[in-house]
C-alpha cells in the first residue's frame, strides 16, 4: 500500500490538469485552499487590466463605451453561461451575488402573482436570507426557512419561489437541485438557484433543469477577483415578463434616449441597473480564459479525488476530527473539517503558509480548486493540521 506522500506525488504526476496552476500567479511557498472563497488571480488578468487601464481608459477615453465596454454585461455573461449550462442570450454579468438575488426575487415574485410564500433553506448562505427577508417586507410575501432536505415537501400552493443554495458554503453539501426544482414545479412554483459555490466547480445543467432563476458570484471558482461582478441568469422563458425591481437606465431599451419612463431592453440585458464596474468585469473577462481547453467534467472529477484524497489523509492522520462533508458525489469542491480549536488552528495554519478559512462554530473549510490545487498541498495541510493540534 502507497503511503499518503507517495500517493500524493502520483496523482499529481497523472494529474490531466497539472499544467493549469501555471498560469495563476501564486506564492510557490504557499498551499492555498481558500479558493472557494477568494480565487487565486491568473496571471493573464494584471496584464489585461493594464492594457484596459493605459489604453481603452488612458487613450481611447470616452469612446470605448462603444468599443466593447457597453456590451461587456452580455458578452462576459455568454462566457460564464455554457459553465452553468444556458444557451447565449440568459446570463448578465454585474452587481454583486446580493443585489442580483434581491432582483430574481421581487421578479420571481411578481410572475408568481396570487402566491404569498418564500421559501428559503434554513442552512443558507446569511445573504440569501437577508435579502429574502429585506425583499419579502416590500413585496408583502412571508419568509419560510425550512431543513434542505423537506425544502421539496415544503413546497405548497402558496410558495411562489423557493430559494436555494446549490452547495452549502459551511458543509460543502451539493443540493438536489433537479428534484427541488421538479417538485417545486410540480406544485406551481419558481426556484431561483445561489450558485456561488458551484459554478466552476461542477457542472450545472441550468436549461436543461428548467430552474427559472439563479445568481453566482464569480470571485470563487471563475478567479475574477476580490468584488468581482456577480452573474444573472434569466432564461428566454422568462425574459418576457421579467420585470426586476431595480430597473435602472442601463438596463432600459434605449438608454441614451433619456426617456423619463422605463421601458425595459429586450434580454437579459434588462437585467442590469446602473453603469457596470468595467475594471472588475474585464479583470473576468481576462480570468475567463483560464477556462479555454477545460472541460467542466474534468474539473469535476478532479475536485471529487481532491476531495476524497482529503478524506483519506484526516482518516489516517486526524482520526479525531469530524468531516462534515458528505463522502459521496453529492458535494462541491471543499472539505469541511469539525474539531475545537478550528478558529486558532485555521490562524496556525496560515502561520506555516497553508490558507484555508474558518466558519463559526468550529469549522475549518478547505477549498480545493481543481485548477491549481495539487494532491500535495492536501496532504501538507493535514499533515499541518495534525501538528497543530498536537
Ligand atoms: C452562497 C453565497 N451567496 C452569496 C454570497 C455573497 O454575495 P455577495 O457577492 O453579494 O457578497 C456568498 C459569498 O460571499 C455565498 O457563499
Ligand atoms: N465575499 C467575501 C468577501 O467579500 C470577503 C471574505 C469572504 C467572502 C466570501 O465569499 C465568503 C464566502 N461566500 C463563504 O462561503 O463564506
Amino acid at each position: 500500500m502507497p503511503s499518503l506522500s507517495e500517493r500524493a506525488d502520483q496523482l499529481d504526476a497523472a494529474d490531466p490538469l497539472a499544467a493549469k496552476r501555471a498560469e495563476f500567479d501564486l506564492d510557490p511557498e504557499m498551499s492555498y485552499l481558500d479558493g472557494n472563497s477568494l480565487g487565486a488571480p491568473p496571471k493573464g488578468v494584471a496584464a489585461r487590466l493594464a492594457e484596459v487601464i493605459g489604453h481603452q481608459w488612458a487613450r481611447r477615453l470616452i469612446r470605448s463605451w462603444d468599443e466593447g465596454w457597453w456590451t461587456a454585461p452580455e458578452r462576459v455573461g455568454d462566457r460564464v453561461a455554457p459553465l452553468v449550462g444556458a444557451a447565449p442570450g440568459q446570463v448578465v454579468v454585474g452587481d454583486s451575488t446580493s443585489v442580483n438575488l434581491f432582483k430574481a426575487l421581487v421578479a420571481a415574485c411578481r410572475i408568481a402573482d396570487g402566491r404569498d410564500e418564500v421559501l428559503v433553506d434554513a442552512e443558507t448562505f446569511p445573504t440569501d436570507g437577508y435579502i429574502a427577508d429585506g425583499a419579502a417586507r416590500l413585496t408583502g410575501h412571508r419568509v419560510r426557512r425550512v431543513p434542505v432536505a423537506a425544502l421539496g415537501e415544503a413546497v405548497s400552493e402558496r410558495t411562489a419561489v423557493v430559494l436555494v443554495n446549490h452547495v452549502d458554503y459551511r458543509t460543502g453539501a451539493l443540493r438536489e437541485l433537479p428534484l427541488l426544482t421538479a417538485a417545486a414545479h410540480e406544485r406551481g412554483a419558481l426556484v431561483l438557484a445561489d450558485l456561488c459555490h458551484s459554478v466552476g466547480a461542477l457542472p450545472i445543467e441550468l436549461d436543461a433543469l428548467g430552474v427559472d432563476f439563479a445568481v453566482g458570484c464569480t470571485y470563487k471558482f471563475l478567479n475574477g477577483g476580490p468584488g468581482s461582478p456577480a452573474f444573472l441568469y434569466v432564461p428566454s422563458k422568462w425574459q418576457e415578463e421579467f420585470d426586476q425591481p431595480l430597473a435602472g437606465w442601463v438596463g432600459h431599451r434605449d438608454p441614451f434616449a433619456m426617456e423619463p419612463g422605463y421601458r425595459g431592453a429586450a434580454g437579459v440585458r434588462k437585467g442590469m441597473a446602473g453603469t457596470p464596474d468595467i475594471l472588475s468585469m474585464l479583470a473576468l473577462d481576462a480570468a475567463l480564459d483560464v477556462w479555454d481547453g477545460v472541460r467542466i467534467g474534468q474539473v469535476r472529477e478532479k475536485g471529487l479525488a481532491l476531495g476524497e484524497f482529503a478524506f483519506a489523509c484526516v482518516d489516517e492522520l486526524a482520526p479525531g476530527v469530524e468531516v462534515l462533508t458528505p463522502r459521496g458525489p453529492a458535494r462541491g469542491n471543499q472539505v469541511s473539517l469539525a474539531f475545537d480549536g478550528a478558529r486558532e488552528v485555521t490562524r496556525a495554519l496560515a502561520d506555516r503558509a497553508v490558507l484555508g478559512d474558518f466558519r463559526p462554530p468550529d469549522v475549518l473549510r478547505l477549498g480545493l480548486a481543481p485548477l491549481y490545487v495539487r494532491y500535495t498541498d492536501v496532504l501538507r495541510a493535514v499533515r499541518e493540521l495534525r501538528s497543530c493540534r498536537t
